[in-house]
């Protein structure tokens, strides 16, 4: 898994298109998002990731609240980002590790949203550009180290 982590100002999405054949199923009202004051996680779900989904969800998790710790941000926005890896997870895998992503940030007293899974988005972002404001992090499951 690769994740893109920006500490914005706000972040907003607008649903425009299907990129997947079968995206996600979503509301009118989730066809827009915005939160202000936001850790902004964009995550590409890799290949390497389906040996232990599980485990990257508890990785991931855990980077995730160690970042928004050290920058102050009580919202997380999880966004579904297909252009950090050429080696993608298949879309349903992907998405199940994204839903449990947000589920336990949730469970861990975060406010969080997700954008949509499987549309091209239109987004406008605004970074705060403080040295801890940009960052990435790489999370493989244990046993793809190990071979
Ligand atoms: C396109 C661009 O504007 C938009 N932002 C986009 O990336 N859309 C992606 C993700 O929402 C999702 N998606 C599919 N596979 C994956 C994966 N392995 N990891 C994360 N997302 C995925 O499916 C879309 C097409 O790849």
């Amino acid at each position: 898994m690769r994740m893109l982590l920006i500490h914005s100002d706000y972040l907003e999405y607008e649903v425009k298109d299907k990129a997947l054949k079968n995206p996600e199923p979503i509301s009118d009202e989730q066809k827009k998002g915005r939160l202000d004051e936001v850790l902004a996680v964009f995550i590409s779900v890799e290949k390497v990731d389906e040996t232990n989904p599980d485990e990257v969800v508890e990785k991931a998790v855990k980077e995730i609240e160690d970042v928004a710790s050290q920058v102050k941000a009580e919202r997380i926005f999880v966004y579904p980002f297909a252009h950090l890896s050429s080696e993608l997870a298949k879309p349903d895998v992907a998405l199940e590790v994204l839903r449990k992503i947000e589920e336990k940030l949730k469970e861990r007293g975060f406010e969080v949203k997700r954008a949509p899974f499987g549309y091209y988005k239109a987004f406008k972002l605004s970074c705060k550009g403080h040295p801890l404001a940009e960052l990435s992090r790489t999370i493989v499951p244990e046993e793809a180290v190990s071979k």
